[in-house]
């Protein structure tokens, strides 16, 4: 166990308060608060060696947050309650990691003498979102993205429940979006291993998100007995959310009251009620993701689901005319689910020698990310909005590129912000990009230490 030391701001020794900007916790100095849950407080925090308000060379690299689980003045069965939270957490960040899941970097227990009520805390430091799916419902969530999400959402839970895991408090809150609105499934304090067909978890979740036969699962030594269709049930209320955001699927004044509405539907005197206003592939998605029984509700593994999703959209692609092709129409059905429409058309041109003029390839310095058909999320490469503007992840646009990918390239800049990549190649130049028919903006900036080849091209004017 690696135990750390908190300095700076260091007034206020009450449990809820919280910490300044600058205050160091381990190699990391807080930035700002980002919000609080019941038993933790997540922060925004840099590396501490890296000046104030200067931004990671790279897009993604550096920033973090910290979820700081305090120990001290509880009881001793509060405090095996943390500490079995974030044994989760480290277990599945450490066995299950995938693009779809927040990345999980350390965690490290803090020695605090100045803060009290610090002594003790847990700190995971994981990968930085930029919100959350329920921010995104509460300020409207676009049209043209809420197939994207509830696709991203299902791709997470596939990994997890072919890993072996059930989330078990799957809900907007623990939905996270990267700066590209990627979706990044995260909080695994609840998260169970399966034996077999189910696992146990602790007897706490979120009221809203349970499905029926939770309400009367007993309470065994071991926990409440869960299994994959609790997720899939919770992937159900989340699609009505981000498509009728505001209506109740079930009545109730209260979250209990809600809990008997549901019941009731498990049993067979009530029907469901989606609202009208979520669209017929999505309703009909919504309502097996909502059968009213474990049983009814298995078939509809998220695996299934991510399926019939990606095959809605590759027929709304074809039907507007902008499939990519065939070579890599297995590679793209994987990649529409989570960026959808958001990917360059490259077929066939991986494997291309070299390309023609006023077309460049794209090279990733990350050696782990050169797989011809590698498109990890984790992988792909931002394509600035300005390349006279720091290229930091407020810059790029929502089209990814990946190691391979054949961009058309119209004109060059020099003189733009300085780009340094991994293998410490820097430049200035910058090459303007098309992006596909429809995109907005319709042109995005390549930084020039993204390519090895280089045809002549012109000034940009
Ligand atoms: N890695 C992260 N990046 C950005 N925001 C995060 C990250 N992890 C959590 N958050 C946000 O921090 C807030 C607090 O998260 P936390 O996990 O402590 O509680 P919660 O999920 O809201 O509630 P609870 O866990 O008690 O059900 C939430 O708004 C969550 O969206």
């Amino acid at each position: 166990m690696r135990t750390a030391r908190t300095s700076g701001g260091t007034t206020g020794d009450d449990r809820t308060d919280v910490l300044p900007p600058g205050c160091r916790i381990g190699g990391w100095v807080v930035t700002r608060l980002i919000g609080s849950g019941g038993w933790s407080t997540v922060y925004a925090a840099r590396p501490a060696g890296r000046r104030p308000g200067r931004a990671a060379t790279l897009p993604g690299h550096g920033d973090v947050a910290l979820k700081i689980m305090p120990t001290a003045g509880l009881s001793p069965r509060q405090v095996r309650r943390i500490v079995e939270s974030a044994r989760r957490e480290v277990e599945l960040g450490r066995r299950a990691g995938h693009s779809r899941l927040i990345g999980f970097q350390e965690w490290f227990v803090l020695a605090s003498p100045e803060r009290p009520s610090l002594e003790g805390a847990i700190v995971l430091v994981m990968e930085r979102a930029a919100g959350s799916l329920r921010d995104l419902i509460e300020a409207g969530v676009p049209e043209a993205d809420r197939g994207r999400l509830i696709a991203g959402i299902c791709e997470g839970l596939a990994h997890l429940h072919r890993s072996g895991w059930v989330h078990s408090d799957l809900k907007p809150e623990n939905v996270l979006l990267g700066r590209d609105r990627s979706v990044k499934l995260s909080d695994f304090g609840l998260a169970t291993e399966l034996t077999g067909t189910h696992g146990y978890a602790p007897p706490m979740g979120t009221l809203d998100y349970f499905p029926p036969e939770r309400w009367k699962a007993p309470l065994g030594e071991l926990g409440v007995r869960v299994r994959p269709t609790a997720d899939i049930w919770a992937l159900g209320v989340i699609i009505h959310e981000v498509f009728a955001p505001g209506v109740p699927l079930f009545a109730g004044a209260t979250p209990v009251a809600r809990g008997a509405a549901v019941q009731e539907y498990g049993e067979g005197r009530a029907a469901l009620r989606v609202d009208h206003a979520v669209p017929a592939f999505w309703r009909a998605l919504a309502t097996d993701c909502l059968a009213p029984t474990h049983r009814a509700r298995a078939p509809h593994t998220a695996e299934s689901l991510l399926a019939r999703i990606t095959a809605h959209r590759e027929a709304r692609v074809a039907g507007a005319g902008r499939r990519c092709g065939r070579a890599r129409t297995a590679v793209l059905a994987t990649a529409l689910c989570g960026v959808a429409g958001a990917t360059l058309c490259s077929d066939g041109v991986r494997a291309a020698p070299a390309a023609p003029a006023g077309l460049v390839r794209v090279y990733n310095a990350e050696r782990g990310c050169r797989e011809p058909v590698d498109l990890d999320l984790r992988c792909s490469l931002g394509l600035a909005v300005d390349p006279l503007r720091p290229y930091t992840a407020e810059n790029v646009v929502p089209t990814r590129v990946w190691h391979g990918d054949v961009l058309t390239a119209d004109c060059q800049v020099h003189g733009g912000d300085p780009v340094i990549d991994e293998e410490d190649r820097q430049s200035t130049r910058w090459f303007r990009i098309r992006l596909p028919a429809g995109s907005v903006p319709s042109t995005a900036w390549l930084p020039a230490v993204r390519t090895r080849e280089v045809r002549a091209l012109p000034e940009c004017r």
